[in-house]
């Protein structure tokens, strides 16, 4: 879960031109259309064949009623017949188009969804993870995230609602104008209320929308923090439900706040349509009754036009609702164009040579680092050079670059100075990718995927094609198999219970299951950082003294505060303030009482303190003097 972001001042209201209306509504119909070609033409057609269908209707009216008339001064009933056949045509015409377009819509608005979620995801995938430091690029990526999980739909049901609606305007007045063309130019006067109505009022929705977007990430976030499981247990033990409630129902207040100034503004925008459209129409049939009583128009004429002139005054009504609704929908266009527009940047050419599987030698070589956006220098002038076949120990106090170094090794940031280089080539002249392959890393925070057991630990190496044999061999290894073959079902079990006949495991536990992906990788070198954070003293133990037998012909990079579990290392790596300043064996760092020494003695004498009273402490677990023997859960 991400950080409340703070939520700035919104933006100052600001109109968007006509051009930038139009961009808007010829941006949405390329999503729409990129996201399904087919679908898209298919209902287009289908529009196309309405506004033909109203049109027909309409002209038939007026054959229905002046073959009536003629029918009732004693002509026969075929001309009448005739009429109403075609009439019935064209309605049929009209439902089964409007029927096709509502399925359509369906499948559409899914397609659309799923294309925009897969630009994201292409995109997101491009990015280092250096970019995800960038908070523009995060800033952009949750935006384009948000939108495109609420507005895909409501975006297609409006530019289809306002695609029926124009393409039904259009029939009806081509209608008119066979009829009487001095009418119909007086009905297209219509259009300017209309626009006024439907336009405006939708920039004003656009507005509303822009002041509440950064509020809306805080509203939301709030949210998630309320009902994820996650965060459950520490919001009920420190009580702050009421007080982070409250926070939501602030912003909350201050959106209804927003909305009802903006519904009020729209409101008057959608009178003035109302009364202005309806001035029209009503100027128009002044007209058409002097029309008629002048005798220029018949009955049959002037009764189609009336009915002509009520459709016409329905679907214009819903076009302003639909342009007023489809500015909703408008920040999904501006969120996608401004995240896809890193895609540029984010795709780097893909560099350097394969790596070939295996090294001799890795060498650090003055290397200094700091993260984006930070004037820190997180490491300053490392150097230090990693034997095939090592056990190498980092350690220091927190914040002093354990972590930041093991990254630039498994060639997940570049350094800022100096280089990295594996058997005399630099990581840069590496293909990243290869390298990367090369590398298993068990972060401190590493992912508790909520899948089964058996991908939890397959993940280590998702292209590994093996039978379960192999995760079962890495899951003994990392001393899992004992609690994942007791699951309910086995190493099918998902690993959290928000899914049905799902379980979760342990902190320890867990820790396990992500070393077993570590051992799955099979990798030349093998980072560890604090993988026994949360086991327990026998696993710890296991753990450490099996770390060579584990790792024969591998090199294995140890991070840990447990001063006790590193001392069997080749190498001890004391880093202070992103510098090293001391190395070598435990021996040696003890014998030179410098840093290494000042924390390894606090840590043991809490241990010999406490052992005094029967309980030894190392660093901050508790554990029995003794070390007990293996744990049964499999050999570590
Ligand atoms: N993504 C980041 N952006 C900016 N600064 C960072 C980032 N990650 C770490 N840092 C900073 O870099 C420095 C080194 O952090 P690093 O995680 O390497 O320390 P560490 O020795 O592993 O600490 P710990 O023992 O607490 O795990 C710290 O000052 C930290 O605040």
């Amino acid at each position: 879960m991400t950080a409340p972001p703070d939520v700035p001042p919104p933006p100052k209201p600001q109109r968007p031109k006509f051009r930038d209306t139009i961009r808007l509504v010829a941006g949405a119909v390329g999503i729409v259309k990129k996201a399904s070609p087919r679908d898209f033409s298919f209902v287009m057609i289908a529009d196309v064949i309405q506004g033909i269908g109203v049109f027909a209707a309409l002209i038939q009216v007026q054959q229905v009623l002046s073959n009536l008339i003629k029918a009732n001064d004693g002509a026969g009933t075929s001309g009448l017949l005739g009429a109403v056949t075609v009439f019935l045509c064209a309605n049929v015409a009209i439902v089964i188009s409007q029927a096709f377009i509502n399925n359509r819509r369906i499948i559409l608005s899914e397609r659309t969804s799923m294309y925009v979620s897969g630009e994201i995801l292409k995109v997101a995938s491009l990015a280092e993870l250096d970019d995800f430091d960038d908070s523009t690029f995060h800033d952009r990526l949750q935006r384009a995230s948000a939108s495109a999980a609420v507005r895909p739909a409501q975006m297609v049901h409006n530019l289809i609602r306002i695609g029926q609606a124009l393409f039904t305007v259009a029939g009806s007045w081509v209608a008119l104008v066979t009829v009487n063309v001095w009418i119909a130019l007086v009905a297209a006067v219509v259009v300017v209320p209309i626009w006024i109505g439907g336009v405006r009022g939708g920039e004003q929705h656009f507005d509303f929308i822009r002041q509440t977007t950064p509020t809306d990430r805080n509203r939301n976030y709030l949210f998630e923090l309320l009902t994820a499981r996650e965060p459950a247990q520490e919001i009920r033990a420190f009580n702050t439900a009421r007080y982070l409630t409250t926070r939501w129902h602030d912003v909350m207040s201050h959106r209804l706040n927003l909305m009802l100034r903006m519904l009020s503004k729209r409101f008057r925008s959608q009178l003035i349509a109302s009364i202005g459209s309806n001035a029209v129409v009503a100027l128009t049939a002044g007209i058409l009754i002097m029309l008629n009583l002048s005798g220029v128009l018949t009955l049959a004429e002037t009764a189609t036009v009336a009915g002509i002139l009520l459709l016409l005054s329905q679907r214009l009504q819903d076009t302003v609702m639909g342009t007023n609704e489809f500015f909703e929908s408008a920040p999904l266009i501006r969120d996608l164009k401004d995240f896809l527009a890193m895609e540029p940047a984010l795709a780097r050419e893909v560099t350097g040579t394969p790596y070939a599987g295996s090294f001799d030698r890795i060498e650090v070589r003055d290397v200094a680092f700091a993260y984006r956006g930070s004037r820190r220098r997180a490491l300053d002038g490392v150097s230090l050079t990693i034997n095939a076949g090592e056990v190498i120990a980092l350690v220091g106090e927190n914040g002093s670059g354990k972590t930041t170094l093991a990254k630039l090794l498994a060639g997940l940031y570049p350094p800022s100075e100096g280089a990295i280089l594996v058997d005399g080539v630099a990581l840069s002249g590496i293909e990243a990718k290869s390298w990367r392959e090369s590398v298993a890393v068990l972060f401190q925070n590493f992912i508790r995927y909520a899948l089964p057991a058996e991908e939890n630990i397959r993940l280590g190496s998702a292209e590994k094609q093996v039978g379960m044999d192999d995760v079962r061999a890495a899951a003994r290894a990392a001393g899992a198999d004992g609690f994942l073959a007791k699951l309910p079902n086995s190493y099918e079990t998902i690993l959290s219970p928000q899914f049905s006949e799902g379980q979760d495991l342990s902190l320890g536990q867990w820790q396990r299951v992500a070393l077993a992906r570590a051992f799955f990788r099979d990798a030349p070198l093998v980072i560890l950082d604090e993988p026994s954070a949360s086991l327990d003293a026998r696993a710890e133990r296991a753990l450490f003294e099996s770390v060579r037998d584990l790792y024969a012909n591998r090199t294995v990079l140890l991070i840990s505060h447990r001063f006790s579990t590193v001392r069997t290392a080749d190498r001890i790596i004391v880093l202070h303030d992103g510098q090293i300043v001391e190395h070598g064996d435990h021996d040696s760092l003890m014998a030179a009482d410098g840093l290494y020494a000042e924390l390894f003695t606090m840590q043991a004498s809490g241990f010999l303190e406490d052992s005094l009273n029967g309980v030894a402490l190392v660093g901050d677990r508790v554990r029995p003097p003794v070390v007990p023997d293996m744990p049964d859960t499999g050999a570590l």
